[in-house]
Protein backbone atom coordinates (compact mmCIF):
# COMPACT_ATOMS: atom_id res chain seq x y z
CA UNK A 1 0.00 0.00 0.00
CA UNK A 2 1.37 3.56 -0.70
CA UNK A 3 0.34 6.39 0.95
CA UNK A 4 1.76 9.47 -0.79
CA UNK A 5 -0.21 11.62 1.08
CA UNK A 6 1.21 10.76 5.20
CA UNK A 7 3.44 8.03 5.12
CA UNK A 8 7.55 8.89 4.71
CA UNK A 9 9.57 7.34 2.08
CA UNK A 10 11.73 5.50 4.78
CA UNK A 11 10.66 4.28 8.40
CA UNK A 12 13.03 3.59 11.01
CA UNK A 13 12.26 0.15 12.14
CA UNK A 14 13.64 -1.90 14.86
CA UNK A 15 11.65 -5.14 14.82
CA UNK A 16 14.24 -6.89 17.45
CA UNK A 17 13.42 -3.68 20.02
CA UNK A 18 9.29 -3.62 19.12
CA UNK A 19 9.58 -7.72 20.43
CA UNK A 20 11.38 -6.30 23.33
CA UNK A 21 9.04 -4.15 24.55
CA UNK A 22 5.89 -6.14 23.39
CA UNK A 23 7.01 -9.00 25.26
CA UNK A 24 7.43 -6.36 28.57
CA UNK A 25 4.18 -5.02 27.74
CA UNK A 26 1.98 -8.30 26.98
CA UNK A 27 4.06 -10.32 29.78
CA UNK A 28 1.31 -11.44 32.05
CA UNK A 29 -0.87 -12.88 29.19
CA UNK A 30 1.05 -13.60 26.13
CA UNK A 31 4.56 -14.88 25.27
CA UNK A 32 6.04 -13.38 22.06
CA UNK A 33 7.54 -15.94 19.44
CA UNK A 34 8.51 -14.46 16.09
CA UNK A 35 8.17 -11.42 13.69
CA UNK A 36 5.21 -12.96 10.99
CA UNK A 37 5.29 -9.84 8.57
CA UNK A 38 6.18 -6.20 7.80
CA UNK A 39 3.66 -3.72 5.53
CA UNK A 40 3.71 -0.39 5.29
CA UNK A 41 1.78 0.59 8.55
CA UNK A 42 2.19 -2.08 11.24
CA UNK A 43 4.54 -5.02 11.92
CA UNK A 44 3.07 -8.08 12.68
CA UNK A 45 4.06 -11.04 15.66
CA UNK A 46 3.08 -14.33 16.73
CA UNK A 47 2.01 -14.85 20.23
CA UNK A 48 1.25 -17.55 22.74
CA UNK A 49 -1.07 -17.23 25.11
CA UNK A 50 0.53 -18.32 28.31
CA UNK A 51 -2.42 -19.94 30.04
CA UNK A 52 -4.16 -21.95 27.36
CA UNK A 53 -1.59 -21.96 24.75
CA UNK A 54 -3.44 -20.24 21.92
CA UNK A 55 -1.83 -18.33 19.26
CA UNK A 56 -2.54 -15.00 18.35
CA UNK A 57 -1.48 -12.27 16.15
CA UNK A 58 -0.63 -8.95 17.27
CA UNK A 59 -0.37 -6.06 15.28
CA UNK A 60 1.94 -3.09 15.80
CA UNK A 61 1.54 0.41 14.72
CA UNK A 62 5.15 1.57 13.08
CA UNK A 63 6.29 3.68 16.21
CA UNK A 64 7.80 6.51 13.82
CA UNK A 65 3.85 6.53 12.32
CA UNK A 66 2.20 6.41 15.75
CA UNK A 67 3.86 10.78 16.30
CA UNK A 68 1.21 11.06 13.21
CA UNK A 69 -1.83 11.96 14.47
CA UNK A 70 -4.11 11.12 11.69
CA UNK A 71 -2.36 7.65 11.02
CA UNK A 72 -2.61 6.89 14.46
CA UNK A 73 -6.35 7.72 14.20
CA UNK A 74 -6.61 5.62 10.88
CA UNK A 75 -5.04 2.65 13.48
CA UNK A 76 -7.61 2.87 16.04
CA UNK A 77 -10.30 2.73 13.12
CA UNK A 78 -9.04 -0.54 11.68
CA UNK A 79 -9.62 -2.14 15.10
CA UNK A 80 -13.23 -0.66 15.81
CA UNK A 81 -14.14 -1.62 12.50
CA UNK A 82 -12.73 -5.10 12.79
CA UNK A 83 -14.27 -5.42 16.06
CA UNK A 84 -17.93 -4.56 14.64
CA UNK A 85 -17.02 -7.26 11.90
CA UNK A 86 -16.47 -9.42 14.12
CA UNK A 87 -18.44 -13.02 13.71
CA UNK A 88 -18.06 -13.36 9.95
CA UNK A 89 -15.75 -16.36 8.97
CA UNK A 90 -13.88 -14.76 6.09
CA UNK A 91 -13.31 -11.63 8.18
CA UNK A 92 -10.06 -11.78 11.10
CA UNK A 93 -11.75 -10.48 13.79
CA UNK A 94 -9.73 -7.63 16.13
CA UNK A 95 -10.38 -9.03 19.71
CA UNK A 96 -8.10 -6.49 21.61
CA UNK A 97 -7.00 -3.31 21.40
CA UNK A 98 -4.34 -1.39 23.36
CA UNK A 99 -1.23 0.56 24.36
CA UNK A 100 1.67 0.80 26.32
CA UNK A 101 5.20 2.29 26.45
CA UNK A 102 4.60 4.14 22.97
CA UNK A 103 3.53 0.99 21.39
CA UNK A 104 -0.35 1.12 20.08
CA UNK A 105 -1.28 -2.75 19.19
CA UNK A 106 -4.42 -4.90 18.07
CA UNK A 107 -4.77 -8.09 18.85
CA UNK A 108 -6.36 -10.98 16.20
CA UNK A 109 -6.64 -14.85 16.05
CA UNK A 110 -3.44 -16.11 13.95
CA UNK A 111 -4.23 -17.39 10.76
CA UNK A 112 -2.55 -19.81 9.83
CA UNK A 113 -1.42 -19.90 6.45
CA UNK A 114 -0.36 -17.87 3.71
CA UNK A 115 -1.44 -14.46 1.62
CA UNK A 116 -2.99 -14.66 -1.80
CA UNK A 117 0.35 -12.96 -3.45
CA UNK A 118 3.24 -15.39 -1.82
CA UNK A 119 0.37 -18.29 -2.89
CA UNK A 120 0.33 -17.02 -6.01
CA UNK A 121 4.33 -16.26 -6.61
CA UNK A 122 4.80 -20.02 -5.14
CA UNK A 123 1.91 -21.97 -7.08
CA UNK A 124 1.20 -20.04 -10.35
CA UNK A 125 -2.30 -19.18 -11.30
CA UNK A 126 -5.19 -21.08 -9.62
CA UNK A 127 -7.92 -23.23 -11.05
CA UNK A 128 -11.12 -21.94 -11.95
CA UNK A 129 -12.78 -23.90 -9.00
CA UNK A 130 -10.22 -22.06 -6.04
CA UNK A 131 -10.44 -19.08 -7.82
CA UNK A 132 -14.33 -18.81 -7.85
CA UNK A 133 -13.77 -20.18 -4.43
CA UNK A 134 -11.84 -17.24 -3.24
CA UNK A 135 -13.89 -14.65 -5.24
CA UNK A 136 -17.29 -16.06 -3.75
CA UNK A 137 -15.71 -15.94 -0.27
CA UNK A 138 -13.99 -12.43 -0.14
CA UNK A 139 -17.76 -11.26 -1.63
CA UNK A 140 -19.00 -12.78 0.97
CA UNK A 141 -17.33 -10.61 3.86
CA UNK A 142 -17.40 -7.31 1.63
CA UNK A 143 -20.98 -8.05 1.32
CA UNK A 144 -20.95 -8.22 5.58
CA UNK A 145 -18.84 -5.39 5.91
CA UNK A 146 -20.94 -3.31 3.64
CA UNK A 147 -24.55 -4.32 5.57
CA UNK A 148 -22.49 -2.88 8.32
CA UNK A 149 -21.40 0.32 7.15
CA UNK A 150 -18.06 -0.31 5.83
CA UNK A 151 -15.71 -0.49 2.83
CA UNK A 152 -12.42 -2.34 2.57
CA UNK A 153 -10.62 0.13 0.34
CA UNK A 154 -7.65 -1.76 0.01
CA UNK A 155 -8.33 -5.10 -1.30
CA UNK A 156 -5.19 -6.63 -2.16
CA UNK A 157 -4.16 -10.12 -3.00
CA UNK A 158 -1.66 -9.85 0.14
CA UNK A 159 -4.25 -8.20 1.97
CA UNK A 160 -6.48 -12.06 1.91
CA UNK A 161 -5.11 -15.11 3.93
CA UNK A 162 -6.14 -18.88 2.76
CA UNK A 163 -6.09 -21.07 6.25
CA UNK A 164 -5.34 -24.38 6.77
CA UNK A 165 -9.01 -25.13 6.12
CA UNK A 166 -9.15 -23.59 2.85
CA UNK A 167 -10.81 -20.62 4.15
CA UNK A 168 -9.59 -17.41 2.55
CA UNK A 169 -9.71 -14.76 4.91
CA UNK A 170 -9.56 -10.96 4.29
CA UNK A 171 -7.32 -9.01 6.96
CA UNK A 172 -6.22 -5.54 6.95
CA UNK A 173 -8.92 -3.06 6.97
CA UNK A 174 -5.84 0.07 7.68
CA UNK A 175 -7.69 1.97 5.10
CA UNK A 176 -11.18 0.97 5.17
CA UNK A 177 -14.14 3.64 5.90
CA UNK A 178 -17.36 4.03 7.15
CA UNK A 179 -20.14 6.85 6.86
CA UNK A 180 -22.27 8.27 9.10
CA UNK A 181 -25.51 6.32 7.59
CA UNK A 182 -24.97 3.17 9.27
CA UNK A 183 -25.67 0.75 5.92
CA UNK A 184 -23.75 1.28 2.73
CA UNK A 185 -21.81 4.19 2.54
CA UNK A 186 -20.88 6.89 0.12
CA UNK A 187 -17.71 8.21 0.63
CA UNK A 188 -17.52 11.73 -0.68
CA UNK A 189 -15.15 13.49 -2.97
CA UNK A 190 -11.26 14.46 -1.68
CA UNK A 191 -9.10 16.75 -2.78
CA UNK A 192 -6.07 14.79 -2.00
CA UNK A 193 -4.56 11.72 -3.20
CA UNK A 194 -6.41 8.31 -1.20
CA UNK A 195 -3.39 5.78 -0.25
CA UNK A 196 -3.92 2.63 -1.63
CA UNK A 197 -2.42 -0.07 -3.70
CA UNK A 198 -2.76 1.43 -7.36
CA UNK A 199 -3.03 -1.86 -9.13
CA UNK A 200 -6.14 -2.30 -7.61
CA UNK A 201 -7.80 0.95 -7.19
CA UNK A 202 -10.47 1.72 -9.08
CA UNK A 203 -10.75 4.35 -11.53
CA UNK A 204 -12.85 6.66 -9.53
CA UNK A 205 -10.72 5.98 -6.33
CA UNK A 206 -7.47 7.04 -8.10
CA UNK A 207 -10.33 10.52 -9.67
CA UNK A 208 -10.60 10.97 -5.83
CA UNK A 209 -14.17 11.16 -7.10
CA UNK A 210 -17.49 9.78 -4.62
CA UNK A 211 -16.75 5.96 -4.09
CA UNK A 212 -19.07 2.73 -2.57
CA UNK A 213 -19.34 -0.63 -2.51
CA UNK A 214 -18.25 -0.99 -6.31
CA UNK A 215 -15.05 -0.02 -5.81
CA UNK A 216 -14.41 -2.87 -3.58
CA UNK A 217 -16.22 -4.88 -6.36
CA UNK A 218 -13.55 -3.64 -8.63
CA UNK A 219 -10.48 -4.50 -6.83
CA UNK A 220 -12.05 -8.21 -6.64
CA UNK A 221 -12.24 -8.23 -10.32
CA UNK A 222 -8.32 -7.42 -10.59
CA UNK A 223 -7.44 -10.04 -8.02
CA UNK A 224 -9.63 -12.70 -9.71
CA UNK A 225 -8.33 -11.65 -12.73
CA UNK A 226 -4.63 -12.16 -11.31
CA UNK A 227 -6.12 -15.58 -9.58
CA UNK A 228 -6.88 -16.66 -13.07
CA UNK A 229 -3.76 -15.47 -15.16
CA UNK A 230 -1.31 -15.22 -12.90
CA UNK A 231 -1.01 -11.80 -14.37
CA UNK A 232 -2.08 -8.34 -12.97
CA UNK A 233 -4.97 -7.07 -14.76
CA UNK A 234 -3.48 -3.48 -15.58
CA UNK A 235 0.25 -2.93 -15.60
CA UNK A 236 0.19 0.97 -14.88
CA UNK A 237 3.15 2.65 -13.54
CA UNK A 238 3.62 0.40 -10.17
CA UNK A 239 4.10 2.12 -7.01
CA UNK A 240 3.41 5.35 -8.59
CA UNK A 241 -0.23 6.65 -8.65
CA UNK A 242 0.67 9.78 -10.92
CA UNK A 243 1.56 7.38 -13.81
CA UNK A 244 -1.39 5.66 -12.67
CA UNK A 245 -3.78 8.62 -13.15
CA UNK A 246 -1.57 9.42 -16.26
CA UNK A 247 -2.66 5.81 -17.95
CA UNK A 248 -6.61 6.21 -16.85
CA UNK A 249 -6.40 9.34 -18.72
CA UNK A 250 -5.00 8.04 -21.52
CA UNK A 251 -7.38 5.04 -21.42
CA UNK A 252 -4.94 2.40 -20.78
CA UNK A 253 -6.69 0.60 -18.36
CA UNK A 254 -9.27 -0.67 -20.99
CA UNK A 255 -10.50 -4.08 -19.76
CA UNK A 256 -11.23 -5.12 -23.39
CA UNK A 257 -7.47 -5.31 -23.75
CA UNK A 258 -6.34 -7.29 -20.76
CA UNK A 259 -9.48 -9.80 -20.86
CA UNK A 260 -8.27 -11.46 -23.88
CA UNK A 261 -6.12 -13.59 -21.96
CA UNK A 262 -5.57 -17.06 -23.09
CA UNK A 263 -6.22 -18.28 -19.74
CA UNK A 264 -9.52 -16.55 -19.62
CA UNK A 265 -11.05 -17.95 -22.58
CA UNK A 266 -10.86 -21.56 -20.74
CA UNK A 267 -14.22 -20.47 -19.07
CA UNK A 268 -16.90 -19.47 -20.38
CA UNK A 269 -18.97 -16.80 -19.14
CA UNK A 270 -15.53 -15.49 -16.94
CA UNK A 271 -15.19 -12.79 -19.34
CA UNK A 272 -18.21 -11.08 -19.18
CA UNK A 273 -17.93 -11.04 -15.30
CA UNK A 274 -14.36 -9.30 -15.12
CA UNK A 275 -16.01 -6.94 -17.74
CA UNK A 276 -18.80 -6.18 -15.66
CA UNK A 277 -16.36 -6.02 -12.45
CA UNK A 278 -13.70 -4.23 -13.96
CA UNK A 279 -15.98 -1.74 -16.07
CA UNK A 280 -13.92 1.73 -16.13
CA UNK A 281 -17.41 3.20 -14.67
CA UNK A 282 -19.25 2.23 -12.20
CA UNK A 283 -22.24 2.60 -13.32
CA UNK A 284 -21.72 -0.60 -15.13
CA UNK A 285 -20.27 -3.28 -12.53
CA UNK A 286 -22.45 -5.24 -10.49
CA UNK A 287 -24.41 -3.22 -8.24
CA UNK A 288 -23.79 -4.46 -5.27
CA UNK A 289 -22.05 -7.86 -3.30
CA UNK A 290 -25.84 -9.88 -3.53
CA UNK A 291 -25.97 -9.39 -7.28
CA UNK A 292 -22.15 -10.76 -8.03
CA UNK A 293 -22.80 -13.69 -5.34
CA UNK A 294 -25.91 -14.18 -7.71
CA UNK A 295 -23.62 -14.00 -10.67
CA UNK A 296 -21.13 -16.09 -9.15
CA UNK A 297 -23.39 -18.98 -7.95
CA UNK A 298 -24.89 -19.00 -11.28
CA UNK A 299 -21.08 -19.67 -13.32
CA UNK A 300 -20.12 -22.01 -10.54
CA UNK A 301 -23.34 -23.92 -10.03
CA UNK A 302 -22.51 -23.24 -6.05
CA UNK A 303 -25.45 -23.63 -4.40
CA UNK A 304 -26.64 -20.67 -1.98
CA UNK A 305 -25.49 -20.78 1.58
CA UNK A 306 -28.65 -21.76 3.71
CA UNK A 307 -29.98 -18.52 5.42
CA UNK A 308 -30.65 -18.14 9.15
CA UNK A 309 -34.05 -18.59 10.21
CA UNK A 310 -35.18 -15.47 11.65
CA UNK A 311 -35.55 -16.06 14.65
CA UNK A 312 -32.36 -16.91 14.70
CA UNK A 313 -31.00 -13.75 13.46
CA UNK A 314 -32.24 -11.91 16.03
CA UNK A 315 -31.20 -11.38 19.43
CA UNK A 316 -31.13 -14.42 21.71
CA UNK A 317 -34.22 -14.73 23.85
CA UNK A 318 -34.44 -15.83 27.05
CA UNK A 319 -35.74 -19.13 27.70
CA UNK A 320 -39.14 -19.55 29.13
CA UNK A 321 -38.88 -22.16 32.19
CA UNK A 322 -39.53 -25.21 31.21
CA UNK A 323 -43.84 -26.16 32.32
CA UNK A 324 -43.04 -29.55 34.70
CA UNK A 325 -45.76 -32.31 34.16
CA UNK A 326 -46.85 -33.68 37.28
CA UNK A 327 -47.88 -37.12 38.02
CA UNK A 328 -50.24 -37.98 40.60
N1 LIG B 1 -4.15 -12.29 11.90
C1 LIG B 1 -3.08 -12.58 11.16
N2 LIG B 1 -2.55 -13.82 11.17
C2 LIG B 1 -1.46 -14.12 10.44
N3 LIG B 1 -0.80 -13.22 9.66
C3 LIG B 1 -1.27 -11.96 9.61
C4 LIG B 1 -2.43 -11.57 10.35
N4 LIG B 1 -2.66 -10.25 10.11
C5 LIG B 1 -1.71 -9.84 9.27
N5 LIG B 1 -0.86 -10.86 8.95
C6 LIG B 1 0.28 -10.81 8.03
O1 LIG B 1 1.21 -9.83 8.51
C7 LIG B 1 1.75 -9.09 7.42
C8 LIG B 1 1.55 -7.59 7.62
O2 LIG B 1 0.17 -7.34 7.91
P1 LIG B 1 -0.70 -6.20 7.24
O3 LIG B 1 -0.69 -6.38 5.75
O4 LIG B 1 -2.04 -6.21 7.87
O5 LIG B 1 0.11 -4.91 7.67
P2 LIG B 1 -0.10 -3.44 7.15
O6 LIG B 1 1.05 -2.61 7.60
O7 LIG B 1 -1.45 -2.97 7.59
O8 LIG B 1 -0.10 -3.69 5.58
P3 LIG B 1 -0.19 -2.63 4.41
O9 LIG B 1 1.20 -2.49 3.89
O10 LIG B 1 -1.12 -3.32 3.42
O11 LIG B 1 -0.76 -1.39 5.02
C9 LIG B 1 1.08 -9.64 6.16
O12 LIG B 1 1.94 -10.61 5.57
C10 LIG B 1 -0.16 -10.29 6.67
O13 LIG B 1 -0.57 -11.37 5.84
Amino acid sequence: MIDTATQPAEIPLDTQDIAARLSILLAGRYLVLRLIGIGGMASVYLVRHRIHHGLFAVKVLHPALAEQPELLARFRREGLLCARLAGHPNIAPVLDIGEGDGLHYLLMPYIRGEDLDHLLARTGPFSFHDAMLATIQVNEALLYAWNNGVLHCDLTPGNIRLNEFGQFILVDFGLASTSLSPKHPVLPPTTTPRPGTPLYMSPERILNEPIDIRSDLYALGAILYELLTGEAAFRPGIGNSEDTIAQIERNHLSPSRSLAHPLLRKHPGIQPLLQSLLALSPAERFADPIKLQQALRTLTHYPPAPSLHPEIESEPQPTPPRRRLSFR
